[in-house]
């Protein structure tokens, strides 16, 4: 049996919720659905999670909320009355809405129960419009079918024993129907998981009943070789490993979710990414190990938004519990990071750069200084990380020469390399501004 998800685009409307309904009937080993929200049906279009973030802090912030929930419901009336669906899902989607905005809850608790009303209505749309075109179907709410997550607002993580209670709904002979994006914690209240956090509901789902295969359904034919945004018709990847994928996704590839792998990696189930508006494609299988091909990239990976804090001080290589030291303020303000590449004298900390806001830098960096004692201590912003990846890059002779090249070819400076500890990939440091000629230019040297 297998798990499909289908993600924003694949359910922004009522011709694409059709799709999808055809895509589940073609397979009756589709049985467990996971949807998201009404994502883009254009470039410039809106999803639903953001009208409904809007909603929430608009109503944080004592403002009138006519205006923001006219085009939420506005989205959704058009879905449910060009499926010709009865009217009452539209009843239950704006009482819902009014419901949670009047219940005395925190702001975040609140904000992520308007966040989950996107999955869930489309949860419900989808198991209404299955019934209605003859599949037997049903909307479960993920509290029924086990999805216990910590008590991390906006970025749960799955309690271990949401796996045997999923593993109960395994033999269901309807079509279950299972919004994404969020849980319940032991005490029942909503959370969600991290911005695009449907595939990590598909992934869990997927692990939970032991599927055969856990399809993710998006609006592209596979997982291309670089960010189709960057190169035009990039080269398809047929397989690739969960450790590849995992480095791929966490340095950019939107397309997977980083947290998704991890459910199916575990119960080794394979995944594949396809595509709604052309679901004959193969897409792109995910397994966790594949024939060694000629190919030692499979893929460059990139992502904006970090910024690194560099400390220099003579004979640091010497001063033990230095780096703790710096990890113990940088735990004590909060702040997670996410590369620490070191030398004899110096050390930098790489963070992403919503981590650490312009108030705060003030304040660590006087910690820094009065604590640590260093020679030099700066702050870089806008900086940029790109990440080559695949399995073949430990047996390859001239990986980092050629990679080192290509960018400097592209007359882009490297800021930061960082090496070794992921047997499977390779990461550079560079300024924000270079991405697009770096990575055009890492991609021909490895692709063209
Ligand atoms: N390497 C890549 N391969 C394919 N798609 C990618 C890649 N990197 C980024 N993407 C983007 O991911 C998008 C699909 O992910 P997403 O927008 O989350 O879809 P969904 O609406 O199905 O959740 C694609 O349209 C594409 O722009
Ligand atoms: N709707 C949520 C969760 C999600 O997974 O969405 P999508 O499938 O459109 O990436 C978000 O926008 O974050």
């Amino acid at each position: 049996m297998k798990v499909a998800k289908f993600g924003g685009s694949s359910v922004a409307s009522a011709e694409q919720i059709r799709k999808v309904a055809n895509i589940i009937k073609t397979d009756p080993q589709r049985k467990f659905i996971v949807v998201s929200a009404p994502g883009k049906r254009f470039k410039d279009d809106e999803k639903i999670t953001d009208m409904l973030i809007q909603l929430g802090e608009a109503h944080q912030r004592n403002e009138t909320i006519d205006e923001y929930i006219y085009p939420i419901m506005k989205r959704f009336n058009e879905i449910v009355e060009e499926l010709n669906l009865e009217g009452e899902i539209l009843e239950n989607i704006k009482n819902t809405i009014y419901a949670i905005l009047e219940r005395n809850t925190t702001v975040l608790e609140k904000l992520d129960a308007l966040k989950a009303v996107g999955e869930d209505s489309s949860a419900k749309i989808l198991s209404a419009y299955l019934t209605l075109s003859g599949i037997e179907a049903t909307y479960m709410n993920p509290k029924v079918a086990g999805i216990i997550v910590s008590n991390n607002p906006g970025n749960a993580k799955i309690l271990p024993e949401s796996f045997d209670k999923l593993y109960e709904l395994r033999n269901t002979d309807e079509v279950m129907v299972i919004p994404g994006f969020f849980g319940y914690t032991k005490e029942e209240k909503l959370i969600t998981f991290s911005r695009g956090g449907s595939d990590i509901t598909g992934s869990i789902v997927a692990a939970g009943v032991k599927a055969s295969l856990y399809e993710n359904f998006t609006d592209v034919d596979s997982v291309y070789s670089v960010n189709p945004t960057f190169v035009d018709n990039p080269q398809e990847i047929t397989t690739l490993t969960y450790k590849e994928m995992r480095e791929l996704s966490y340095a950019g590839f939107s397309v997977f979710h980083d947290e998704a792998l991890i459910p199916a990696y575990k119960e080794e189930i394979p995944v594949c990414i396809k595509n709604t508006n052309n679901p004959d494609a193969p897409g792109t299988y995910i397994v966790s190990e594949k024939k060694p091909s000629e190919k030692c990239v499979v893929g460059i990976a990139s992502d904006s938004g970090f910024c690194s804090i560099y400390i220099s001080k003579y004979l640091m290589n010497r001063e033990v519990g230095f780096g703790r030291r710096l990890f113990h303020i940088l735990e004590d303000e909060g702040i997670s990071f996410e590369h620490a590449p070191s030398g004899i004298d110096d050390m930098s900390v790489i963070l992403r750069e919503n981590g650490l806001p312009i108030e705060k830098e003030k304040r660590i960096l006087a910690r820094i200084q009065n604590e640590l004692n260093p020679d030099l201590i700066s702050i870089h912003r806008n900086l940029a990380m790109i990440m080559i990846v695949g399995e073949g890059l430990v047996r390859t002779i001239g990986v980092a020469q050629k990679a080192t090249t290509a960018i400097s070819n592209a007359n882009v400076n490297i800021e930061m390399i960082n090496q070794g500890s992921s047997e499977v990939s390779m990461m550079f440091g560079i300024k924000a501004e270079d991405l697009d000629k770096a990575v055009k230019s890492l991609y021909y040297a490895f692709f063209e």
